[in-house]
């Protein structure tokens, strides 16, 4: 069977005024049929770039894309009839109501009679009171819900999400991923992009990380949290830590987490914390998770490529 999706040495150079910037090196991997599978990255890491050539809104300067097989650019209407793509930035016709915007979104997939369908997404995706709304009323979350069933009215086979649930609320959350879920029990594959790493933890069965265009970590979620099975001592301040703890501290806020791997870690953490006079509240000692794995991984993985390359003499 092939792949879902299968990207084959792929790279993508972008010339700037400082030269040429290199957004994506030597990058390959298959997505199985039926899998959830997560692409993480800081900013910049190129991951957008990636699902642009996936949806052939960009082309690759190296390398090759498929779905089910099909070419992205030889191929391009069969490989995408069977993506759906949901994009990151909230683009509408504002003239039409919400059951009209997903009927003419079916007309270019060529679908008709497809009313059954939408009557599911809308329901699914929470949206079956607003389906006589314009568009132009609806809120952004609401919107975000449309052009998630927008993306899905074809019924394809793989559905791509760029992060979708950036600034979105728990409502919204809840009901997308209860529903996407869903669709992957039914075996539908799911490609996510997303900064929100609970997400991926909860959701996602095999993970690719990339650092400056290169994947620098592909493996089940499983093992990527038990490669750094560490325990992390997590508690709250409002002082300075020691310097050598502050080190090795990751700190968000007045919350501040230190990798302990055993007790006696964990006694000579609390110990230097006591002598460095810093009061702690809620202290709790946890498994590490998925974010403490990424900065682990993308502060191990160095730099990679200078950001830009020399241009060619
Ligand atoms: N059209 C373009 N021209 C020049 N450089 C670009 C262009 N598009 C992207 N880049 C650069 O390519 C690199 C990868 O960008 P990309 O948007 O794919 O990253 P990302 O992982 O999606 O980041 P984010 O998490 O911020 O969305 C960045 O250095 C970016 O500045």
């Amino acid at each position: 069977m092939n792949p879902a999706i299968s990207f084959q040495q792929v790279g993508k150079t972008f010339q700037t005024p400082r030269g040429a910037l290199n957004a994506l090196s030597d990058v390959s991997f298959d997505i199985q049929p039926g899998e959830f599978f997560g692409l993480l990255g800081p900013n910049g890491a190129g991951k957008t770039t990636l699902i642009s050539i996936l949806a052939g809104l960009a082309r690759a300067t190296a390398g090759r894309v498929t779905v089910h097989g099909h070419d992205v650019v030889d191929d391009y209407a069969a490989a995408r009839k069977s993506l759906g793509i949901v994009p990151q930035e909230l683009v509408f016709d504002p003239f039409f109501s919400v059951r009209e915007s997903l009927r003419i979104q079916s007309g270019y997939f060529g679908v008709r009679g497809n009313d059954a369908w939408i009557s599911e997404l809308l329901e699914g995706l929470g949206l079956a009171d607003k389906a006589g709304a314009n568009m132009r009323q609806l809120s952004g979350g609401m919107k975000r819900r449309v052009l998630v069933a927008q993306a899905l009215v074809h019924r394809p086979p793989v559905i791509v999400l760029d992060e979708p649930t950036a600034g979105v609320d728990v409502e919204l959350r809840q009901t997308l991923w209860g529903f996407i879920a869903r669709l992957n029990r039914e075996g539908h594959t799911v490609l996510l992009t997303t900064h929100y790493l609970e997400e991926a933890e909860a959701l996602c069965g095999r993970i690719a990380m990339l650092k400056q265009g290169r994947v620098v970590a592909l493996d089940r979620t499983s093992n990527l949290l038990a490669g750094t099975a560490s325990t992390m001592l997590r508690f709250k301040t409002d002082d300075p830590l020691p310097p050598d703890l502050a080190a090795q501290a990751r700190v968000t806020g007045r919350i501040a987490q230190v990798k302990a791997p055993d007790a006696n870690a964990v006694e000579s953490v609390l110990a230097r914390l006591r002598a460095a006079g810093v009061k702690v509240e809620d202290l709790e000692i946890g498994r590490a998770d998925l974010e403490d794995v990424f900065l682990e991984i993308m502060q191990g993985a160095g730099s990679v490529r200078p950001a830009v390359a020399e241009e060619a003499a």
